[in-house]
C-alpha cells in the first residue's frame, strides 16, 4: 500500500502510534523498517537506566542516563510516561511528542505495556492508535531473544519470564499482530498506518490526503 506523500497529511494534530509486545518478539526491528518507509515519522526516543548494548548509540536508540537524572526528569513532569521494565527505569520524552504533533507528525513509540497504558491515559490519548506485537509462539521468543546475540542467558530467563504478564495486556491494544513472517507483518503495519491516517481525516469536510486525491481526478 502506498504510504501518505507528507504534503497531503493533516498538520494539526499527529498520531501516537503506540508499539507493544513481550521482549524479543519484534518491535525495533518493525519500528526500524517503518522508519524507513516512512521517514517523517518520527521515533519517540526512551531515557533509560539500562546499560546499552553493543552498537547502541546515546541519543539514537535510547537517552542513557542515570537513575538520580531519570527521577529529576519524573519530578519535573518531562516525561509523557515512565516505568520500571526488567529491573530498569524507562520513559518517553514529552517535549518532542508534543513538538511533533503540534507539527502534524506522528510519533512511533516501543514500550511496554505500562507506558502504552499510561500514554492512552493522558491527555494525548485521544490521538493513541495502539498496536500489540504476539510472538508466532513462546519457544519462537526465546529463541529470537538468544538469536539477536545481545543478552546474557540470566537476562533472557528474566524476559522469558516475564512475557506471559506482558502478553495478558494484549486485548487493551486497538490492533494485534502475530509477527511471523516480517514482510508481512510490515505490510499489516503499513496498512494500519495508512487506515488511521485516513480515519484523523474524517472530519467535516476533507482531509488534505482525501482532497489531494479528488483533485488529481479533477473532481
Ligand atoms: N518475524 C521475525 N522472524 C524472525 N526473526 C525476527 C522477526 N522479527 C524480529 N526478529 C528477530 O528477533 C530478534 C528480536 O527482535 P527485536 O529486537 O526487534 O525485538 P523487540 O521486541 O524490540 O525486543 P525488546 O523488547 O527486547 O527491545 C532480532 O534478532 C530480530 O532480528
Ligand atoms: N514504559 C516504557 N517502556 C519502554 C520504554 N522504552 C522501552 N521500553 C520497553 O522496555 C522493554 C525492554 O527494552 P530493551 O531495549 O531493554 O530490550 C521493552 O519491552 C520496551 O518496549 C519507555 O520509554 N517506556
Amino acid at each position: 500500500m502506498d504510504r501518505i506523500p507528507t504534503e497531503r497529511r493533516e498538520t494539526r494534530t499527529g498520531l501516537l502510534i503506540i508499539l507493544s509486545s513481550p521482549s524479543g518478539a519484534g518491535k525495533s526491528t518493525l519500528a526500524r523498517r517503518l522508519m524507513e518507509w516512512d521517514p517523517v515519522l518520527r521515533f519517540s526516543v526512551s531515557a533509560t537506566t539500562r546499560a546499552p548494548r553493543p552498537g547502541e548509540v546515546d541519543g539514537q536508540h535510547y537517552h542513557f542516563t542515570t537513575p538520580e537524572a531519570f527521577r529529576a526528569l519524573v519530578d519535573q513532569g518531562q516525561m509523557l510516561e515512565h516505568a520500571e521494565v526488567f529491573g530498569n527505569l524507562y520513559g518517553s520524552p514529552r517535549a518532542p511528542v508534543e513538538a511533533a504533533m503540534n507539527e502534524g507528525r506522528d510519533t512511533l513509540f516501543d514500550v511496554d505495556w505500562q507506558g502504552g497504558q499510561q500514554i492512552r491515559g493522558s491527555a494525548l490519548g485521544a490521538h493513541a492508535v495502539s498496536i500489540f506485537v504476539l510472538p508466532p509462539s513462546l519457544p519462537e521468543l526465546e529463541r529470537r531473544l538468544r538469536a539477536r546475540g545481545q543478552d546474557s542467558e540470566q537476562v533472557i530467563a528474566g524476559r522469558m519470564e516475564k512475557s506471559r504478564a506482558e502478553i495478558s495486556h494484549w486485548a487493551e491494544y486497538d490492533y494485534v499482530l502475530v509477527n511471523d513472517d516480517l514482510d508481512e507483518t510490515e505490510a499489516k503495519l503499513r496498512a494500519i498506518l495508512t487506515a488511521e491516517r485516513l480515519r484523523r481525516e474524517r472530519q467535516p469536510g476533507l482531509g488534505p490526503f482525501v482532497r489531494g486525491l479528488m483533485e488529481e481526478q479533477g473532481a
